[in-house]
């Protein structure tokens, strides 16, 4: 394992960005100044991902992308548009942020590409590759030379793959919308029943279970590095990271921990993002509101049922939580160790994959939490890196 090309320097890459189809010019925004926060808003509003049916789209807000891309360490220079040189629209963007991973037992500085998006007027002209281009000069120049991303379509040769998971909370909601689908053996009443998620159920409520707050940084930096050490990708977080990352998106980040009342030591914590769905063809709902699970780590792991037990019992009130913040479903992937408690808890398989990409960088193939060929759950997934 290692670098593909590393023989390179920052005096070989180009001090001058990549020549542009004719009319259009390279921009870096400002994100710190609300009105270009709201241009990347409004491109990607209008133009990001949707999913294959086109009945969703991502509904970004300020918060989430001054949470998303302005973690600690990051470059103006790495948030790279495209606008029309005459009009000065902005039509495609693209963005790098720092991320220290270790793979096996590797340090590998490198960045996170993310919110790549052509405008829906400019696509097949090519501008891809040259965006993934300059972004990557941009990089190299500041000696950096490996990226990680991911793709919901293969690409050559991916070093891990996730599917996507879904916990309904408001089924209903969710067949209105057309995302689940009633099964030919069951009634709605069957699957609002299955779905119920009872709020007061003494049984699951955990002692000492409060939001985090910045005084519990450093015990759950040390939780987080002791639990995330099992897998093989991760990311590695100094204090301001895990602050950044766990407490600084205003609405967006829900982290959770669990304070032992004995001695006051935190021995959980988990977290998740909203990140809405804008539907778009479905009067009746306007947005379908989504958690993604994102970190979490216990030191009640002496034992895998230990573990299991207890990743039971802290999603299980994650769950509680979202249905209390209205959320409609709760994302996971089949990465960390997620496989411990997805069918327990009825996540349902999706029919969407994450595939995990190393840019100039060879890696053994590493698990994702499902069978290579049946795609079903396996559990033992070696990816520990949550990308958002
Ligand atoms: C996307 C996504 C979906 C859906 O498409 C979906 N859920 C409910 C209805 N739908 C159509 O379901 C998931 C399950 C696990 C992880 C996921 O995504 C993991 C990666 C999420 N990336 C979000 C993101 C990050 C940065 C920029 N844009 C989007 C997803």
């Amino acid at each position: 394992e290692g670098p593909i090309d590393s023989r390179k320097t920052v005096a070989d890459i180009s001090e001058k960005p990549l020549p542009l189809l004719e009319g259009f010019e390279w921009d870096t925004l400002d994100l710190t100044s609300t009105k270009e926060l709201d241009e990347v808003y409004n491109l990607l509003h209008e133009n990001y991902v949707e999913d294959s049916g086109e009945s969703f789209r991502f509904k970004y807000s300020a918060e989430f992308f001054d949470w998303a891309l302005k973690p600690p360490g990051w470059k103006k220079d790495w948030h790279v548009g495209v606008r029309v040189k005459s009009s000065k629209r902005l039509v495609a963007f693209i963005s790098a942020i720092p991320l220290r991973l270790k793979l096996h037992d590797k340090i590998i500085e490198s960045v996170e590409i993310n919110f790549l998006c052509v405008h829906k007027k400019l696509r097949s002209k090519r501008l891809t590759p040259v965006l993934i281009k300059e972004i990557t000069r941009r990089v190299n120049r500041y000696d950096i030379w490996q990226a990680l991303y991911t793709a919901g379509i293969v690409l050559p040769s991916p070093i891990s793959t996730c599917r996507y998971t879904h916990r309904p909370i408001n089924w209903e909601k969710l067949h209105e919308v057309g995302f689940s689908s009633l099964p030919e053996d069951s009634t709605k009443e069957d699957m609002v029943k299955k779905y119920y998620i009872d709020e007061n159920n003494e049984a699951i409520k955990l002692e000492g279970l409060r939001k985090m707050t910045e005084d519990d940084v450093d015990e759950v930096l040390e939780l987080y590095n002791k639990f995330q050490a099992k897998y093989e990708l991760i990311q590695v977080f100094d204090k301001e990271d895990l602050k950044h990352w766990l407490l600084k998106g205003k609405e967006v980040i829900y982290t959770y921990v669990v304070e032992d009342k004995s001695n006051k030591k935190i021995t959980d914590f988990f977290s998740f993002y909203l990140l809405p769905f804008k539907i778009l063809n479905v009067p009746k709902h306007e947005q379908l509101n989504i958690s993604y699970l994102f970190y979490y780590g216990t030191d009640h792991d002496s034992s895998k049922k230990e573990l299991e037990t207890r990743l039971k019992l802290l999603m299980k009130n994650a769950l509680v939580i979202n249905k209390g913040l209205k959320i409609d479903v709760f994302n996971a992937l089949t990465s960390q160790d997620n496989t411990l408690f997805l069918e327990d808890l009825n996540f349902g398989l999706g029919d969407g994959y994450l595939n995990y990409y190393l840019f100039n960088y060879k890696a053994f193939p590493i698990l994702g939490g499902i069978n290579k060929h049946t795609k079903l759950i396996e559990e033992g997934s070696g990816i520990g890196v949550v990308m958002l």
